[in-house]
């Protein structure tokens, strides 16, 4: 586990967040423009003094109540703003080799080969940062902070910068990293794509403070947080490739709680999957509909959870249970009163459409 417990004021903005995050995997810090994402990563990073206490795994950054304070320098972190600020006058190489000389030999190094491996930079090494696309540029930088051989990889809007049409060829990438490296990741985004796809965890921001925190499946799928009511609010389920339907171009992917009929491109049986289900696209029925008798290919054994309000007076979300994994509905709510859905209820989810996240 890792701490930041910090609070910091500027004129205007307070931050106070209390947070004890996994070791493992990528957290995604989510919320609106001003919120306080990039002031978050630069204390934890030491750029800016704040009070309380960072603990990265297993080594202890700042501790106010011991009198300890790393400086930035000493803070095993790597930083990947929106920008790359790679040194124009290097190659790659070059550019990697200078960060690895500055962080010296530590314990704990990723091997270069690893690093230009994961992020499948072999071919640009003896090129000028000039002459890459913004995508291979990012995957530059990040290599360079992985040279560092950081504790923690502090990722401040990575893609933000990169034609939209192309920040999807980089998340491959970074899936690589976060599965050989285990390193945690602190990310930031506003595209709530890349949130679905990269979160394993979610933290939720609101005006300097953390609103949620917690594994991504189990946050987006609370009724009492504003992303319930969001227009595209839904339930993530992940879940494995069990059988393709070569004729309808249909893939099954099973997931504990049942299993879902997705569109097919080429998906391999056994492929671990998350998909995700919109409120709006799932609606309710206290019986099964008999086959033959409705279009909807996915229905879903499950139990209500939990009704909250929707973002209009005539809607509910419903919270429902399907064999311990979350699903949401967007319903309305004389609908939600003439079924009485209310905790405990046993009913069907109807499934009209599930997208792949990844
Ligand atoms: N250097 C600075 N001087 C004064 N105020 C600042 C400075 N940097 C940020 N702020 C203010 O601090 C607050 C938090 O900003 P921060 O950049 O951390 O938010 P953010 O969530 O990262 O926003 P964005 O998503 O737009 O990057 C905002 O009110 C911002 O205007």
């Amino acid at each position: 586990m890792s701490t930041l417990r910090l609070a910091f004021d500027r004129a205007g903005f307070r931050l106070d967040v209390d947070l004890a995050l996994p070791d493992r995997g990528i957290t995604v810090l989510f919320g609106p423009s001003g919120c306080g994402k990039t002031t978050l990563l630069r204390c934890v990073a030491g750029l800016e003094r704040a009070r309380g206490r960072v603990e990265v795994t297993d080594e202890c950054w700042q501790d106010d109540a011991a009198g300890t304070f790393l400086p930035a320098w000493r803070r095993r972190v790597g930083y990947v703003f929106q920008e790359a600020s790679l040194f124009p006058h290097l190659t790659v190489a070059g550019n990697l080799a200078y960060a690895r000389k500055r962080a010296g030999h530590g314990a704990g190094a990723i091997a270069h080969e690893q690093v230009v491996e994961l992020l499948g930079i072999a071919h640009l090494l003896d090129r000028d940062p000039a002459g890459l696309s913004g995508g291979e540029r990012q995957r530059v930088a990040i290599a360079r902070a992985l040279a560092t051989h950081p504790k923690l990889l502090l990722l401040d809007e990575p893609l933000a910068a990169i034609d939209p049409a192309r920040r999807r060829e980089v998340l491959p990438w970074l899936e690589n990293l976060r599965d050989a490296l285990g390193l945690p990741m602190l990310y930031v985004t506003h595209s709530a794509d890349e949130m679905a796809r990269l979160a394993d965890t979610l933290v939720l921001m609101e005006a300097g403070r953390a609103v949620a925190s917690g594994p991504l499946t189990e946050v987006l799928a609370r009724l009492d947080l504003p992303v319930a009511r969001d227009e595209e609010a839904g339930a993530l389920l992940e879940g494995t490739v069990a059988e393709q339907d070569e004729r309808w171009h249909l893939a099954r992917v099973d997931f504990g709680g049942g299993s879902l009929w997705l569109s097919n491109d080429g998906l391999p049986t056994g492929r671990r999957v998350r998909v995700r289900v919109l409120a709006r696209d799932v609606s309710m029925a206290l019986e099964r509909p008999a086959p033959g008798t409705a279009s909807i290919q996915n229905v879903l054994r499950c139990t209500v959870a939990g009704v909250a309000p929707g973002s209009h007076p005539s809607q509910v979300v419903v919270r429902l249970d399907c064999g311990g994994h979350a699903l949401l509905a967007r319903v309305t709510a004389r609908a939600a009163d003439q079924l009485a859905l209310a905790p405990g209820r046993e009913a069907w989810a109807q499934v009209k459409s599930v997208g792949l996240v990844r």
